[in-house]
C-alpha cells in the first residue's frame, strides 16, 4: 500500500517538527492550508502552538466547518498540546469566546501545568503506546494542558508518572481522533507518530474494503 498523506494545519505552531517526525513514521506529511487541500490528504495533524491564536486563524481561513465535518466522518486526526485543545468537546480555564473543533468526549484545562514552567520532559505510563513499563515514554510538556475529565467512550494513553503532577491523563483516543498533551514532534522517538500512521493505514484499509465490497 502507498505510503498515507497526511496534511499538518499549517497556520501556526511547529508545523515543520510535525512533518518530520511523520516522514519518520512512513507517512508523507504536507502543509495544509486551504479547505481544497483537505480533499487531498487521508489525515490531518493539528500541531501545538497557541490554541487561541488557531481557533482565530481556523475561522478566518474558512477551515473550521470543514475539517469539523471530515472529522465527524472519521478522518484520522491527531492533535499535540494546541491540538488536543482543539479536539476536546469542553474546556477550562479558556477565554468565554475560544471555540474548538471538537470531536473527543472530554474537558481538557488548558495551561494545566502552570503558566510559568515553559517547558519540561515528563515520564509517562503509556502501555498501549510504548509499553507496559512503568515510565516507559518521556517528551516534552510547553505550557501543557491536560485531561480534567474524560468521557467513557475514551482510551486514556497515557498518564504521569511522577513528577509535580503524577496521574495525569495527557493522551487519548477516541475512535479515530488521537491527542496528547505533550510534544512527541520534538525529540526523537518515533513511537507516538508511528501510532497514528498505523491508526491512517487501518482506516484507508476499513474504507478500501467498503469500496469493493
Ligand atoms: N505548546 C502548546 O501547544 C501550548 C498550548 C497553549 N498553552 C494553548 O493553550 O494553546
Amino acid at each position: 500500500m502507498s505510503r498515507p498523506e497526511i496534511g499538518v494545519l499549517a497556520l501556526q505552531g511547529d508545523v515543520r517538527e510535525h512533518i518530520a517526525a511523520l516522514e519518520a513514521a512512513g507517512a508523507r506529511g504536507v502543509q495544509l492550508r486551504r479547505e481544497r487541500e483537505l480533499d487531498a490528504v487521508d489525515a490531518v495533524v493539528l500541531p501545538g502552538g497557541e490554541s487561541t491564536t488557531m481557533d482565530k486563524l481556523l475561522r478566518a481561513f474558512g477551515l473550521a466547518a470543514p475539517l469539523r465535518d471530515r472529522l465527524r466522518a472519521g478522518m484520522p486526526t491527531f492533535g499535540s498540546c494546541a491540538g488536543m485543545i482543539l479536539l476536546a468537546d469542553r474546556l477550562v480555564d479558556a477565554p468565554a469566546d475560544q471555540r474548538t473543533l471538537g470531536g473527543i468526549d472530554m474537558t481538557v484545562r488548558r495551561n494545566a501545568f502552570g503558566r510559568q514552567i515553559e517547558s519540561f520532559e515528563q515520564r509517562m505510563d503509556a502501555p498501549d503506546l510504548a509499553g507496559e513499563t512503568a515510565g516507559a515514554l518521556r517528551a516534552v510538556f510547553i505550557r501543557a494542558p491536560w485531561v480534567e475529565e474524560a468521557g467513557p467512550g475514551v482510551q486514556v494513553l497515557a498518564t504521569t508518572a511522577g513528577g509535580t503532577h503524577p496521574g495525569k491523563i495527557v493522551a487519548v483516543r477516541q475512535g479515530s481522533l488521537l491527542a496528547t498533551a505533550f510534544h512527541p514532534e520534538l525529540g526523537d522517538d518515533p513511537r507516538v507518530h508511528r501510532f497514528f500512521v498505523r491508526m491512517v493505514q487501518e482506516s484507508r484499509q476499513g474504507r478500501q474494503q467498503v469500496q469493493s465490497s
